[in-house]
């Protein structure tokens, strides 16, 4: 469902040359730009009834790699399939096959999650009465009854989020790309999402998440990611991964691979 081969991306940033001598003090005179890998040849398969999780600290290139596999960044080079569809080929086609949660998704306020759905439904061309039959479904399964006629400005965080979730759902899509789906949520709103994420998985979509949540990743994941510096740096169920590496927990083993690369308090 989801294949992504020798992966990359590369971003330009400014940092501090040492060699530049000019006594100014204008700091940007010492300054040069270098290009760098946010995601550095990552490769993996995700199949339907599976929910992979992208595991990685802030700054580890979850996020650029998830928009580069919901279409939203150009690769600087690799490949992605979505359901049979090469990005470079068909990009239309693989994007019908998405649904796709940013991490900073912003809703119109004046809208209800209603009307959002609605919106969103003839944007992919659907007809009225398969919009109304899916928005009937999504509430039931998002639990939106309480809510779904109300302003979005007047949604609670977890309402919100709820609702973003729901716009990835309308065209029913055979993948979801969710970044960081539970972030800043209490208890009772993460269980509905993740919830969610299981009862999808039951129906055979695919799910690929990203989180730094590493405990919710253990409990929901068949497989998973630990990414570091725009790499994968371990990979495997979450069995595998605690056998391989001698202990119990998914925590240590992303500490004792990041320290002993050495790196672990960088940046
Ligand atoms: N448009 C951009 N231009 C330059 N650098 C970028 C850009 N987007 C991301 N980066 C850099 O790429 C690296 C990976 O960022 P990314 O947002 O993918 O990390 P992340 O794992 O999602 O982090 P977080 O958990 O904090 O959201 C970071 O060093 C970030 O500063």
């Amino acid at each position: 469902m989801i294949e992504v081969r020798d992966l990359c991306k590369s971003f330009t940033r400014v940092v501090k040359d040492e060699n530049k001598k000019t006594i100014s003090k204008n700091i940007k005179l010492k300054t040069k730009k270098e290009d760098f890998l946010a995601v550095n040849n990552v490769s993996f398969k995700c199949g339907k009834g599976e929910i992979i999780g992208i595991l990685g600290p802030n700054g580890a290139g979850k996020t650029t790699l998830l928009r580069m596999l919901g279409g939203i960044l150009t690769p600087t080079s690799g490949e992605i399939k979505i359901a049979g569809y090469d990005y470079s080929e068909d990009k239309n086609a693989a994007k019908k096959e998405i649904g796709y949660l940013s991490g900073n998704t912003k809703l119109y306020n004046r809208l209800s999650p209603r009307e959002l759905l609605s919106t969103f439904g003839s944007l992919y061309n659907m007809e009225k009465d398969e919009i109304q039959k899916s928005i009937e479904e999504i509430i039931k399964v998002m639990d939106m009854e309480n809510f779904i006629d109300n302003r979005i400005e007047n949604l609670s965080t977890g309402q919100n989020q709820r609702t973003s979730i729901a716009r990835c759902l309308i065209h029913s899509p055979q993948v979801y790309i969710f970044d960081e789906p539970t972030l800043g949520l209490d208890v009772i709103s993460s269980k509905s999402i993740i919830d969610f994420m299981k009862s999808e998985r039951d129906k055979g979509k695919t799910v690929l998440y990203s989180t730094h949540y590493m405990e919710e990743a253990e409990t929901l994941c068949d497989k998973i990611y630990m990414i570091h510096k725009g790499e994968f740096i371990a990979s495997g169920s979450c069995e595998e991964l605690k056998e391989k590496y001698n202990t119990n927990n998914l925590r240590d083993i992303f500490i004792n691979l990041a320290s002993q690369r050495g790196d672990l308090l960088e940046d």
